[in-house]
């Protein structure tokens, strides 16, 4: 289906949205279902998707009283940009599912409120027009390919768009099973591509009789024997900061921090392996393994300020957000996606402020009730 553009009531709808999830209700109503069922998937029985939210949620603040909060400062910095606050896009492949400007409303969204977008291989735009789009906010997500060659050309292409760091997926050498795409055969509509990697075959093409077209897809493309062995070779590929995503333990973070590389905890938004372990809940083994030796970052279940905080607390640099842009994106646009990082950017000012805390330096394990 090819998508229409958002109408003005519906517009005028985000900009009352007052909270994520009712963005979330405006973005899933604009979707069909192969897109829909894409977006809200999670692995199996969803346990570790609903688990990323439980999670935050359970954790109770100690709030600190009478603390001067005239004035607070949300910024902090992640490989050296400095972010208004802690809270970026993470990588989600086909933004062209959800909005016809794809992941340039993405990047510009992100760009304009001082965040960052990460952008995924499987893009349906390509790597140099997001690059544009950011205006150097923007790091890249790698999915290191069987074709090493190609691999190497997607590196160089986010090198010279302007990429700050190259986040590597390594939690995916198979895809999860999102079974509501196997039983409705999850497929790309003919209009949208990945071009990034379309040198090989394409996914509109993959004609399957049975279950996820994406997944028949993947299977081909990725290299599955890439090992801690082999970091030395994407090492060798780009001078760019090298971010491990989907790392869930300290003996893991031990790992990237001996390979100089920085660590991204997450279980995939729950579509990679049901019952793993929530983001949150594998974040302090593993702020504890790597004591200040590279930055941590975590995606998984955010929809709140005080999840923000939560797991800045805990160990966090920044946290990413995976679906909620998404549903900003269906929703409006780059419009959508604004409202989504400013809504939640309000939201970690107001915790701060309500937890009697001026800025995120303020902001330790002192804040929760383990
Ligand atoms: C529709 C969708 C597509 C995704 N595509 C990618 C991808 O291409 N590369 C990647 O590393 N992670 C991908 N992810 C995982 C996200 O980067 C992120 O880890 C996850 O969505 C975070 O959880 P949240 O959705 O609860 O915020 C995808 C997630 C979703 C929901
Ligand atoms: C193209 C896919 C491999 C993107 C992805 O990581 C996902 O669907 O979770």
């Amino acid at each position: 289906m090819t998508l229409t553009l958002p109408t003005e009531e519906q517009q005028q709808a985000l900009a009352r949205a007052v909270n994520l999830a009712e963005i979330e209700a405006l973005g899933r109503a604009r979707l069909d279902q192969n897109a829909l069922d894409y977006y809200v998937s999670g692995a199996n029985d969803g346990h570790t998707l609903r688990a990323n939210r439980e999670d935050f949620a359970r954790i109770r603040l100690r709030p600190r009283m009478l603390v001067d909060v005239s004035s607070i400062d949300t910024s902090t910095d992640v490989l050296g940009l400095p972010l208004d606050f802690p809270v970026g896009v993470a990588p989600s492949a086909f933004h062209g599912l959800a909005h016809p400007d794809a992941e340039r409303a993405t990047a510009r969204a992100a760009a304009s409120v001082g965040s960052v977008m990460t952008l995924s291989t499987f893009s349906n735009t390509p790597i140099a027009d997001v690059g544009a789009a950011a205006g150097g906010r923007f790091w890249f997500q790698l999915y290191l390919l069987a074709d090493r060659e190609l691999s190497r050309q997607i590196i160089a292409q986010a090198e010279a768009a302007g990429a700050r760091a190259l986040v590597f997926t390594v939690d995916a050498p198979y895809l999860g099973r999102r079974e509501a795409n196997e039983r409705r055969r999850f497929a790309l509509p003919p209009h949208l591509s990945a071009p990034n990697v379309a040198s090989r075959e394409t996914l509109a093409g993959v004609d399957t009789d049975t279950g996820s077209q994406l997944t028949h897809y993947f299977q081909h493309l990725v290299d599955k024997s890439f090992t801690w062995a082999d970091l030395g070779w994407l090492r060798q590929q780009t001078e760019l900061p090298i971010v491990l995503k989907g790392i869930l333990t300290a003996e893991d973070a031990e790992l990237a921090v001996q390979h100089g590389c920085h660590i991204w905890v997450s279980n995939h938004g729950g579509r990679q392996l049901d019952t793993a372990v929530s983001a949150l809940a594998a974040l302090p083994e593993i702020a504890d393994a790597v004591a200040g030796r590279a930055e941590i970052y975590l995606d998984g279940g955010v929809s709140r300020g005080t999840d923000v905080l939560k797991a800045i607390a805990l160990g966090a640099q920044a946290v990413f957000l995976g679906r909620p842009a998404l549903w900003g994106l269906a929703a409006g646009g780059e419009a959508g996606v604004r409202r989504v990082l400013e809504l939640l950017r309000d939201e970690v000012r107001l915790a701060l402020a309500l937890s009697g805390r001026q800025n995120l330096a303020q902001v330790g394990r002192d804040l929760l009730k383990l």
